[in-house]
């Protein structure tokens, strides 16, 4: 069972906001998510999913609005560095090196002792099957061995809080799978796992709570079955119905002139 904390919440946001020059990326979003359950975090391409994770992250700054991970400001980068992990989109791995290397090295950079390190990658490459391939360079590796690798550099350190950015893209059914069960795995054990995904039974699969963005605001929250039942698409509607419903048929909201 996930170990919820509804009082004192892993994530929390207040009217975040992100402006890129008179561009309006994030227009201002209220998030709290209990700690130690999966938040599927959807919406159509450019809503500003992206643009969230890096300010939760420390990776950007917000233009508007606040918010913290494990009641810390995420503008504490230094705190954020331990307390969150982060598999972008494209994902940050030294061609030159190789998996094993690439892995230790993060780990030294995240102060993870090295026999706890080197614990720890064995079991990740061997649960992702990996360990055949290890001490190639990554240079040679396939996109799903990329997306491997880096799925692992981002739980490495043991994070409070994941932030995951579509981690199954490219992925064969199998290393899907093991992506999947260990996102629930790392849910049961604490940690907070923020999935962007378009791959909508994948959140159904996982996630206890899901929110809908569209345009830069929160359309829609709830249980994958709430958020379903309320966008009213009929008695056999899924998650992708509702989604569909929730992000068409809206006219684009008028932006304010300020913040
Ligand atoms: N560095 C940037 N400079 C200017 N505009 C940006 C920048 N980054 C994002 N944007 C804009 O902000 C909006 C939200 O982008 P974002 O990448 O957060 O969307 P997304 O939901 O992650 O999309 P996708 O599903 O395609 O990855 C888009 O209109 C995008 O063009």
């Amino acid at each position: 069972m996930p170990v919820e904390d509804a009082a004192n919440p892993a994530i929390e946001t207040r009217d975040l906001r992100k402006r890129y020059g008179s561009e309006v990326a994030l227009d201002g979003i209220s998030l709290s998510i209990p700690s130690g359950t999966v938040y599927g975090f959807l919406g159509p391409n450019g809503a500003g999913k992206t643009t969230t994770m890096r300010l939760l992250t420390g990776l950007a700054q917000p233009s508007g609005g606040g918010a913290r991970v494990c009641g810390t400001p995420v503008s504490d980068r230094r705190a954020m560095a331990s307390l969150v992990g982060y598999l972008p989109e494209t994902p940050p791995l030294y061609e030159e090196f190789s998996a094993r290397e690439q892995l230790e090295y993060v780990a030294d950079l995240r102060d993870v002792p090295t026999e706890t390190a080197a614990e720890r990658i064995d079991e990740h490459l061997d649960r992702f099957d990996l360990t055949a391939d290890a001490d190639k360079r990554i240079d040679a590796y396939s996109k799903g061995m990329r997306q491997k690798t880096a799925f692992i550099q981002s739980v490495l350190h043991d994070p409070d809080v994941l932030f995951l950015d579509e981690p199954t893209a490219g992925l064969d059914p199998r290393a899907a799978r093991r992506i999947r069960e260990s996102i629930v795995d790392l849910a049961d054990a604490g940690t907070t796992v923020f999935l962007s995904t378009h791959i909508l039974p994948v959140v159904e699969a996982v996630a206890d709570a899901v929110g809908v963005l569209f345009d830069g605001r929160l359309v829609a929250e709830g249980t994958p079955a709430e958020v379903t039942a309320r966008a009213e698409t009929g008695d056999s509607s899924s998650l992708e119905d509702a989604f569909l419903a929730v992000t068409s048929e809206r006219e684009p909201q008028a932006i304010p002139g300020g913040e």
